[in-house]
């Protein structure tokens, strides 16, 4: 893949250069695309397999390169119970064939309002790679199982930090949620032990269970590639037979 993003030396024509003053961006520099793209031959058969491969290649990215810092940040869309959108980035925890999740604060805002609206939308954009993931789908719980295989992977601190957040509430300043981590620390004391700190009861995980998945490959003059896999059967993103694919025009 040619790695490097290029400025505006490479796109032709009057569009070339900076973003014109008068949009608010100026100065903003105009980067072509010059990614592999995405063709059908290349495409996996299953969406599994193709994220698959695409999230391996932005891991490995970000530890070869300065330009991929958090190849697994995916923003997630939701909508509130008066049908108004939100949208906020979380690290994606888990990823297998059942779909991608993250782990939360499940009084949060982004929590309350799966719990009234499981309807869920997320991507994955690694700007640098001229690549990007969109999945649309239904939002269910993870299990509690693999939530506290997680939480007990995490730094110490981390940990506290569930604990003390009471997520997406007011605080008064700085000073509270510092006395609230105190407070998590001297109940639950580092013994170095991954048992430490037990899961809070409000902390868990979601899941996204597809119904579409969209694969963005940035190319030149904006004549980007996109593919797109639609569900028609009840398979999981592994099972090819579960899947129609199509182009979409950029
Ligand atoms: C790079 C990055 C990673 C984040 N990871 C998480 C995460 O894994 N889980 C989480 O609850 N919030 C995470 N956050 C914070 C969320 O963006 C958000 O502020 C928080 O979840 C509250 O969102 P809500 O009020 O819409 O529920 C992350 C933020 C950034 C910028």
């Amino acid at each position: 893949m040619d790695s490097s993003p290029r400025a505006a030396d490479h796109e032709s024509g009057p569009q070339s250069g900076n973003q014109p003053a008068g949009n608010g961006l100026a100065g903003v520099r105009r980067v072509d695309y010059s990614g592999d793209g995405l063709v059908e031959s290349d495409v996996a058969a299953s969406p599994y397999l193709q994220a698959r491969d695409w999230v391996d290649a932005a891991v490995a990215a970000s530890k070869e390169r300065d330009d991929v810092p958090e190849p697994t940040a995916i923003s997630v869309a939701t909508v509130d119970v008066s049908g108004t959108p939100d949208v906020r980035t979380v690290l994606m925890r888990f990823f297998d064939e059942r779909g991608p999740g993250f782990v939360t604060n499940l009084g949060s805002a982004k929590s309350e309002h799966l719990q009234a609206n499981p309807r869920v939308a997320a991507a994955l954009t690694w700007p640098a790679i001229y690549r990007a993931i969109r999945f649309r789908g239904t939002a269910e719980l993870v299990g509690r199982d693999e939530v506290e295989d997680y939480f007990d992977s995490r730094p110490y601190g981390s940990r506290l930090s569930a604990w003390a957040s009471d997520q997406s509430r007011p605080a008064a300043d700085r000073h509270e949620l510092e006395l609230k981590w105190q407070e998590a620390l001297e109940r639950f004391p580092d013994h170095g032990g991954e048992h430490d700190v037990p899961v809070p009861d409000f902390w868990g995980g979601w899941r996204i269970v597809c119904d579409e998945v969209e694969f963005w490959a940035g190319r030149r003059n904006r004549l980007h590639d996109r593919i797109v896999f639609r569900r028609t059967g009840d398979g999981d993103l592994a099972d090819a037979a579960s899947w129609t694919r199509l182009r979409l025009q950029p």
